[in-house]
């Protein structure tokens, strides 16, 4: 517990990457990092979507790195983690392909609750699952669900009709409503026709979610999901439920050829790889991939949206920018159609300005399973990396001075490193559904831009909180005004 970290230290350090002292009867640094979360909540709150966030999703980052350089080593427990904010060495890590670097991966509660679904598989079963999704999610696909999507808002909007109740202006706080429509919309895609069943399934899920953090307190204890406890049970149940669920919806579908554009009968689909061999997944795999797709694809998509909303509540200049473009695009009140969505350059723009400033996956995780050599720096076996990219998104030296301010028109011009600007990730384990997220958001942010002009309410309280994807932690409330047409 103290030579091997503080040889690992010491090594490092002749390396030149320094950090805060390993501390063994305080779990590393854990304890550290956690008061200096607690010292970030308790500080007076804004109630501007201002914007800095490195401070509140990783305010460990903002301090070791202003006291020991930009990349420095810190302890997760015995565990040493390098933080890295370097786009070049994001790169070589991200796009290493040699098998020495892999993803961190779930421990086995929560691969049983996640799904053993391409996100946390490696090797060769993660290749055969992406060759399939790959083939489900290709731009052609998505665009055959725009009418699911565009669907899916109108009864959302229908919704907030009803909440409006004709008053001129009314408040919602849309990080729950996207929730739900980003729910609703995965549900959709996933099971056509039968989406209301899908969003049993999914609402299982939630469920499980639920007696799992109950059962555990998110500590991990190596055996314990095995036994009999009443929160245990209840999840079995859960399982069972789902697992049955799914499994009637994969029968029905494989009956009904006109099903065959969702994504549950493209997964359920054979296809032929490069050596010419048939490949198809099981239904208990089936099964994983949409867990997957649902954990992996709800929240990120919600909170993007969020965001996005957010800031253009408080920047309405933009805001009105493009709803011109909006307008000019679909009309007043036409609804958008896959083939105009190209032309939603201004929206687009606004959706990677929210991508860089607040994104939603803001760090992302790898492990080293052999001892490799990044930049030229030799790292030992079992050495994490924290790639931080809420902090590669906000330096002045890629953004310039405004780094830290809303500026859309940053992305009229392609953008000059890889790794400057990575909200879906990087290399072979880029987000599989990035097209669908994309067009998803251009749809919701369209409809609603050109349905409602909102401004931040007065009592939305600014504090981001990073809980696996970045979100308002007291929520974001909006005040909506109806646009009508005389
Ligand atoms: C704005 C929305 C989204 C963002 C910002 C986002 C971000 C990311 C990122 C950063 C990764 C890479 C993780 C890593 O390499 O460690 C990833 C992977 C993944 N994402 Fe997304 N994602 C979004 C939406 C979605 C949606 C809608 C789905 C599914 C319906 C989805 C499914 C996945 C899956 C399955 C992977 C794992 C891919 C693999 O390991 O091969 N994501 N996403």
């Amino acid at each position: 517990i103290i030579c091997v970290p503080l040889r690992i230290q010491s090594q490092f350090s002749k390396q030149g990457v320094r950090g805060p002292r390993y501390r063994p009867i305080f779990f590393g640094n854990t304890k550290e990092i956690i008061r200096m979360f607690e010292e970030v909540k308790a500080k007076p709150k804004s109630t501007l979507v201002e914007n800095d966030v490195v401070e509140y999703a990783a305010p460990f980052y903002r301090r070791w790195s202003r006291m020991y350089g930009e990349s420095f080593l810190y302890w997760y427990g015995t565990t040493p983690r390098v933080a890295i904010s370097d786009p070049d060495l994001i790169k070589e890590v991200l796009m290493n392909t040699s098998g020495s670097i892999t993803k961190i991966g779930f421990n086995p509660s929560n691969r049983q609750l996640f799904g053993q679904g391409l996100a946390g598989l490696e090797g060769h079963k993660w290749a055969l699952h992406r060759r399939i999704a790959v083939q489900a999610f290709t731009m052609e696909r998505v665009k055959s669900w725009v009418p699911d999507i565009v669907a899916g808002v109108v009864k959302k909007l229908e919704k907030w009709e009803d909440i409006r109740e004709g008053r001129e202006e009314f408040e919602l706080d849309v990080h729950k409503e996207v929730h739900e429509l980003s729910a609703d919309i995965i549900s959709r895609t996933a099971f056509g026709s039968s989406f209301e069943e899908g969003k049993r399934i999914f609402s299982l899920q939630e469920d499980q979610l639920l007696h799992f953090s109950k059962g555990s307190k998110n500590v991990y204890i190596p055996g314990f999901r095995f036994l009999p406890t009443k929160d245990n049970r209840e999840r079995w149940r859960l399982e069972k439920e789902t697992r049955d669920l799914v499994r009637r919806l994969i029968m029905t579908s494989s009956k009904t050829r006109e099903n065959s554009r969702i994504l549950l009968s493209l997964l359920m689909a054979s296809y032929e790889n490069q050596e010419g061999n048939v490949e198809k997944l099981g239904v208990e795999e089936i099964i994983d991939e949409c867990k997957t797709f649902y954990f992996a694809g709800k929240e990120t998509t919600a909170n993007l949206l969020t965001w996005a909303l957010l800031l253009l509540a408080q920047h309405e200049e933009w805001q009105n920018k493009a709803r011109e473009e909006v307008v000019r695009v679909f009309g007043f009140n036409g609804l958008p159609l896959a083939k105009n969505l190209n032309n939603l350059k201004l929206v687009t723009m606004i959706i990677n300005e929210a991508l860089r400033l607040y994104p939603p996956t803001s760090v992302m995780m790898r492990k080293t399973s052999k001892r490799i050599r990044l930049g030229n720096v030799d790292i030992a076996a079992h050495t994490q990396f924290l790639l931080a990219m809420v902090v590669v998104h906000r330096r002045t030296e890629i953004w310039g001075e405004d780094a830290n301010k809303f500026n859309p028109l940053r992305f009229t011009e392609p953008r000059k490193h890889l790794a400057s600007f990575f909200p879906f990730g990087l290399g072979p384990r880029i987000c599989v559904a990035q097209n669908l997220a994309m067009v998803e958001a251009k749809i919701v942010l369209a409809m609603i831009i050109q349905n409602y002009s909102f401004r931040l309410s007065p009592t939305y309280v600014h504090a981001p909180i990073l809980l696996a994807t970045l979100q308002p932690t007291y929520g974001a409330q909006i005040l909506f005004k109806k646009i009508s047409l005389t």
